[in-house]
């Protein structure tokens, strides 16, 4: 039996690992949740599936939540305390990095720490802290299987090959819903036009990162950090169709792609069951005939230039890239508010890049307070940016 913990479970993510829990009642146990504040979602949740422990990271809704559940014997802890605790559950052998955010660094290095098998969908760790993690892992002997789609299929893809006989990483973007367009028609594009994905239906924050190609920037970081290659090593390549989730080109000329409808809950199974395949039961299966082209087109780094600045920020490396992804964190959370444009996000995180003195090797502690940092300089300039 696999005994796994969900941090992130009322999400896009957590809500898909469930259902692939559900389809394998016999053989995976869930044994811990984690939510942020969707209490009612996370109620449901814990009569079908009941943990042994769960966290409501809201204090108010964790009070809440006890209430609810008092018929219950399960525990609600709170805070990023609680969170911890879930994610090092004695009983937990796999932990669901499922958080969005760098909310996610903590836990994931406490889960192991602890020795817990991860599974990865929260790259926005990775890609910040990932000259911690990836040691950590190896000293632990912990597996860290990729959830991300395009990281499952390069993992796949791979299937246990020498990293000295790749040429190169092809990372397939969807190059999401404004593909094509010019930067002077996305000026006034809204968050509910940027939230339609045209293939993946997905949490908010990431929907944004997809629309701005951002999410492909942080994605060649994760990949760099993975498969231990360098970020020039790693091409992304506009693939409008997202059925091929990535490739990787050989020295000998031999391109392995791994194809499959947009459907997460395929990697998510993958990395539960690794190396292990199980049939997969849910929804579609992919059929070719159906599918009438497949099509490659460069991506537009100029009008999409957040995913330049992205690349350029993997390259500098140290706490360059925590910059980065904080100033987007919190840049896409005041664009869904509609407080700042579409156009400001990637403004804003070049402003912060361009502040920033690198720290080569950033501790824990100084890649949380460069984060804090990034968000108090963006604060203090975001008006006379926009
Ligand atoms: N969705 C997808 O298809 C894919 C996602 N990813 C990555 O996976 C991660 C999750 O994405 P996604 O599922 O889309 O995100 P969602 O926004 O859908 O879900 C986020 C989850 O994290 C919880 N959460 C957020 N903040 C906190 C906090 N402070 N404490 C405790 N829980 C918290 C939320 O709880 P609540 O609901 O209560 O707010 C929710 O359960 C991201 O890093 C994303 O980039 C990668 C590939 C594909
Ligand atoms: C499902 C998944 O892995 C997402 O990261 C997806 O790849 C986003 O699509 P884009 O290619 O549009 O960024
Ligand atoms: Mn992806």
């Amino acid at each position: 039996m696999k005994k796994i913990a969900i941090l992130g479970s009322t999400g896009s993510i957590g809500i898909q690992t469930l259902e692939v829990a559900r389809e394998h009642k016999d053989e995976i146990k869930v044994v811990s949740l984690v939510a942020h504040s969707n209490i009612d979602l996370l109620e449901q949740q814990i009569r079908e599936f009941m943990p042994e422990l769960v966290c409501v990271y809201d204090e108010n809704k964790a009070k809440q939540l006890r209430e609810n559940i008092k018929d219950l014997q399960v525990p609600v802890e709170t805070g990023m305390d609680g969170i911890i605790a879930c994610a090092s559950l004695s009983s937990a052998d796999t932990v669901v990095a499922a958080l969005v955010g760098m909310i996610g660094i903590l836990p994931t290095i406490e889960a192991i720490k602890a020795g817990k098998n991860i599974a990865l969908a929260n790259k926005e760790t990775l890609v910040t802290a990932g000259h911690l993690i990836m040691p950590l892992c190896k000293e632990k002997g912990v597996k860290l299987l990729p959830v991300d789609s395009e990281h499952s299929a390069i993992f796949q893809a791979l299937n246990g090959e020498s990293k000295k006989n790749i040429h190169k990483i092809i990372l397939t973007a969807s190059g999401g819903p404004f593909r094509g367009l010019n930067i002077s028609s996305l000026k006034n594009i809204t968050p509910q036009d940027a939230l339609k994905h045209p293939n993946w239906s997905m949490g908010n924050k990431i929907t944004i990162d997809s629309a701005t190609l951002i999410n492909k920037a942080l994605e060649v970081m994760e990949a760099a950090w993975l498969f231990g290659v360098p970020i020039s090593q790693v091409q992304v390549l506009v693939h409008p169709q997202s059925i091929i989730h990535s490739m990787v080109e050989y020295l000998d000329g031999s391109v392995i792609a791994q194809m499959g409808l947009p459907d997460m809950r395929l990697p998510i199974q993958y990395a539960l069951f690794y190396p292990d395949r199980k049939e997969m039961k849910l929804g579609e299966r992919l059929d070719l005939t159906k599918i009438n082209q497949l099509t490659f087109e460069e991506a537009d780094m100029e009008t999409f230039y957040g995913l330049k600045l992205g690349l350029e920020a993997g390259k500098l490396g140290g706490s360059m890239p925590t910059v980065f992804n904080a100033a987007n964190e919190w840049a896409v959370a005041r664009f869904l508010e509609g407080k700042i444009g579409f156009l400001d996000i990637p403004k804003l995180i070049s402003k912060a890049m361009e502040n920033h003195i690198i720290i080569t090797s950033p501790s824990l502690n100084e890649i949380l307070n460069t984060e804090q940092e990034t968000y108090d300089f963006i604060e203090g300039i975001v008006d006379t940016v926009r």
